[in-house]
């Protein structure tokens, strides 16, 4: 079984990774916890409780507490960390109980959030239930909501004190998500790993099948992309930008969508293909990379179509987190498994980017879609 080690100046955690994890959590929680007592407080959803409740409950001596949250992406803003927070209150909840993410990366975001800033600070565990999740999100320590301003715009960094990613979850998961968790595995194999380019370019069929031995591969070749980079820069002061590969305009399109239309790994998908765009107008990739990462791309799709303008989302991009004293950072490929932050991305060649992109879609996809995020 995978364990990945994630090491930086204020955490040491390891990432686990394979099947029956769920099954044997509460002994894995006691090791963590060195003897210490704690509380367990699950934070998930009715429809991943609903799920997976038999298989959690099943390592546990006496049933932990549970809060419930709504799915989707509409509800990760502040009402809801502190309707949450007031349930822990209520329930008793001090410095020696213990969060537990059950969920994708909506729920790891706001309980990692809630975790941060409960009594100023207690610990969490993740135990990832997307693709998405497992692959990036709970990993990192990045926590937080989004704003009608802008996405992730509240947040703190706070460490998980593990993260137990049970591919068996990933069972139960609709394929529209298993999709766009991929989306994160290809942007972390076009940021660093060209193998896990080549593994997702030759095995798309296994992977999308759901083949427990595919998926497995991916997620722990993610993981080890993201481990490896927040290790050197965990408070992304540099190389952590290269993990936001993709997201400025993915951000941008989810925001000016209201975070309805898209899933974030499609949002994420969309941004990638204008990056690469960028990057080949810049001459930083050949043609042929720039064709063999928008095929793998949409091979991982489909990305539905989205109602915004060009000019909408660069505007959009004015709130992203990666400025740095007024100047825009944009993460440009520099080839397969190779990036660089670059300062001097103009409007001009962003609105040209998000264009060809834009007009991708127009051929790819025949009409807006009709999916939209659950409220
Ligand atoms: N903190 C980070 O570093 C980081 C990284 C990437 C993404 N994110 C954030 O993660 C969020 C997206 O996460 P997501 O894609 O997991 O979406 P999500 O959390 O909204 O989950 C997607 C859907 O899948 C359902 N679901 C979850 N597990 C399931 C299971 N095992 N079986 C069946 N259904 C299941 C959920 O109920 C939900 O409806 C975004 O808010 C994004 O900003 C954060
Ligand atoms: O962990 C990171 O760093 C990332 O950028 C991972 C992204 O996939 C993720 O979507 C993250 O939440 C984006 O963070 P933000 O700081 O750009 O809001
Ligand atoms: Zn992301």
């Amino acid at each position: 079984m995978p364990s990945i080690p994630l090491t930086t100046p204020t955490a040491r955690y390891d990432i686990v990774i394979g099947s029956g994890l769920l099954r044997t959590l509460f002994p894995r929680l006691c090791k963590l916890s060195n003897g210490k007592p704690f509380r367990p407080f699950i934070v998930t959803s009715p429809e991943i409780w609903e799920l997976w409740s038999k298989s959690i409950l099943a390592s546990f001596p006496e049933p932990p507490t549970v809060l419930f949250l709504p799915s989707g992406e509409a509800h990760k803003r502040l009402a809801s960390v502190e309707a949450l927070a007031q349930q822990l209150a209520t329930a008793g909840a001090d410095r020696d109980s213990l969060l537990l993410a059950l969920g994708g990366g909506v729920i790891g975001d706001i309980t990692g959030f809630l975790a941060a800033i409960y009594m100023r600070g207690i610990p969490y565990v993740q135990l990832p239930s997307t693709l998405l999740a497992q692959v990036d999100s709970s990993i990192g320590g990045k926590t937080g909501v989004n704003l009608v301003a802008g996405k992730n715009l509240i947040g703190s960094f706070h460490h998980p004190l593990a993260v137990f990613a049970d591919t068996d979850l990933l069972g139960t998961l609709p394929s529209a998500e298993l999709r766009s968790g991929l989306q994160e595995s290809v942007k972390a194999a076009i940021i660093r790993n060209p193998r896990l380019f080549r593994y997702l370019e030759q095995n798309s069929q296994a992977v999308l099948a759901g083949d427990a031995d595919a998926l497995t591969r991916v997620v722990a070749a993610s993981v080890r992309v993201k481990a490896d980079v927040v290790s050197q820069d965990e408070l992304e002061s540099g190389l952590r930008m290269i993990l936001n590969f993709g997201h400025t305009i993915g951000h941008a399109i989810e925001s000016a969508t209201k975070y309805k239309q898209l899933l974030h790994g499609q949002a994420v998908g969309w941004g990638s293909i204008a990056a690469a765009h960028l990057s080949l107008s810049r001459g930083a990739i050949t043609q042929n990379e720039f064709d063999r990462m928008v095929n793998l791309i949409l091979l991982y799709g489909p990305l539905p179509a989205f109602t915004a303008k060009a000019a909408k989302l660069v505007e959009l991009t004015g709130s992203d987190k990666k400025k740095r004293s007024g100047r825009r950072a944009f993460v440009l490929t520099t080839g397969i498994g190779s990036t660089e932050v670059v300062y001097d991305v103009t409007d001009a060649e962003l609105l040209a980017a998000t264009e060809s992109m834009l007009a991708r879609m127009q051929q790819v996809t025949s009409k807006p879609s009709a999916r939209s995020r659950k409220k």
